[in-house]
């Protein structure tokens, strides 16, 4: 009982930090928190879920929680890393009651004969992109990072690795401008663990709110993830000092605080991120191409033989690159499968729409066989 005053107490003190605000905690969860604290739950961060299970991060370190509550049959309504969730205080199992609405989620599809939702992280602030500068840019699958990016709710940030292999300052400042213009609306950020270049800005960056890193194999997420941390032993000692128990280390836990500010959220498998119904995502990647399309004469334009068509008069003019458009459109392409996959109904229309193609496409066929015989 004294436990639950105490959260209430020392959240509403204004002079004392509420134990867990490194963690993410502020007003506007405390808020919606209040019907929870009323019943006498206590709030904390899920930093892993297992099977049946998860760690809560509490003011009184972390508890280790039953999950059949928050276990719906929808997939996407499972608790995971990044929830704050509503704990009893004691009890053995002590179980997670609820968690607070998400104000963003990374979902991917899972595998692709079973193709439903699956939740990977929630509440993130800043989605970092990490793309490595030792290969060739590109920019089609940065695009498609930005898409997962936006649709998720986070601010996303490209961050071009191994800076160190670009010694060239001018060459280095044209791949960033071609980022940025691939970027629109998105900081695009030089640097190099192995020199500490950029890693200040990128710090200061992630300070203010949660982060995960995405990006390939090789771009360099792990060796970012260990500057960002610095000592891992500050961190461990920290949470040892939490939970009094010095069980759990910095290798059980998706969700880390990061020295100087903020939190990084490092789940196995955000790595792999497809894209899960990212349409406005894809949108908000192309907003140039979506504002020209508002211009075109037909509301449903396909940009294809239509007349009046501003999105082609843009790339006829050059103003907007060829690359873009097929990136743009193959994204889309590629979203609308997945969603087909769960969506019957699409599914039956784009069937359509093949046949219809196929059918197009054979009787085009036969005219250029036509026209040869004569
Ligand atoms: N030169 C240079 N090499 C780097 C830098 N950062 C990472 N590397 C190297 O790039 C390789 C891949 O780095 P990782 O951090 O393992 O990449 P990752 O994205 O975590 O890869 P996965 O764990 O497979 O997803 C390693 O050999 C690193 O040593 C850097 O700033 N400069
Ligand atoms: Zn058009």
């Amino acid at each position: 009982m004294s436990d639950v005053s105490f959260h209430t107490s020392s959240a509403s003190a204004s002079d004392t930090r509420h134990p867990l605000a490194s963690h993410g905690w502020d007003e506007g969860w405390e808020a919606e928190f209040a019907p929870y604290a009323a019943q006498g739950l206590l709030p904390g961060r899920v930093v892993r879920v297992d099977r049946g299970q998860c760690d809560v991060l509490t003011a009184d370190g972390i508890v280790r929680a039953d999950t059949a509550y928050v276990t719906p049959h929808d997939p996407l309504r499972v608790v995971c890393t990044g929830d704050w969730a509503a704990v009893d205080p004691v009890g053995d199992p002590r179980f997670v009651r609820a968690y607070l609405p998400r104000r963003t989620a990374f979902v991917r599809s899972t595998s692709s004969t079973r193709s439903e939702g699956q939740i990977l992280a929630a509440n993130v602030d800043h989605a970092i992109i990490a793309v490595s500068l030792a290969a060739e840019l590109d920019l089609g699958r940065i695009e498609r990072f930005l898409a997962l990016a936006w649709e998720s709710g986070a601010q996303p940030l490209v961050v071009l690795t191994k800076s160190d292999l670009v010694p060239d300052a001018t060459g280095l400042s044209y791949l960033v401008e071609d980022v940025e213009t691939t970027a629109p609306g998105v900081q695009v950020l030089p640097v190099s663990s192995a020199t500490g270049d950029g890693i200040d800005v990128l710090t200061a960056v992630v300070s203010g709110g949660t982060s995960v890193l995405l990006g390939v194999s090789g771009a360099g997420k792990s060796t970012l993830a260990n500057a960002l941390l610095g000592e891992d032993v500050m961190e461990v000692r920290a949470i040892r000092e939490i939970d009094g128990k010095g069980r759990h280390t910095t290798t059980t836990r998706n969700l880390l605080a990061l020295p100087g500010g903020g939190v990084l959220i490092d789940t196995p498998g955000l790595r792999g991120v497809g894209l899960w119904d990212a349409e406005t995502g894809v949108g908000q990647v192309f907003a140039e191409i979506e504002e020209l399309a508002a211009r075109c004469r037909f509301h449903d334009c396909a940009h294809e033989t239509e007349p009046g068509c501003a999105v082609r008069a843009a790339l006829e003019e050059g103003s907007l690159p060829g690359r873009r458009l097929e990136s743009y459109r193959k994204l889309l392409r590629e979203n609308r499968r997945i969603v087909a996959k769960t969506d019957a109904r699409l599914r039956a229309e784009l069937g359509r729409e093949w046949r219809l193609k196929s059918a197009q496409g054979r009787a085009n066929s036969e005219a250029k066989r036509g026209g040869g015989r004569r």
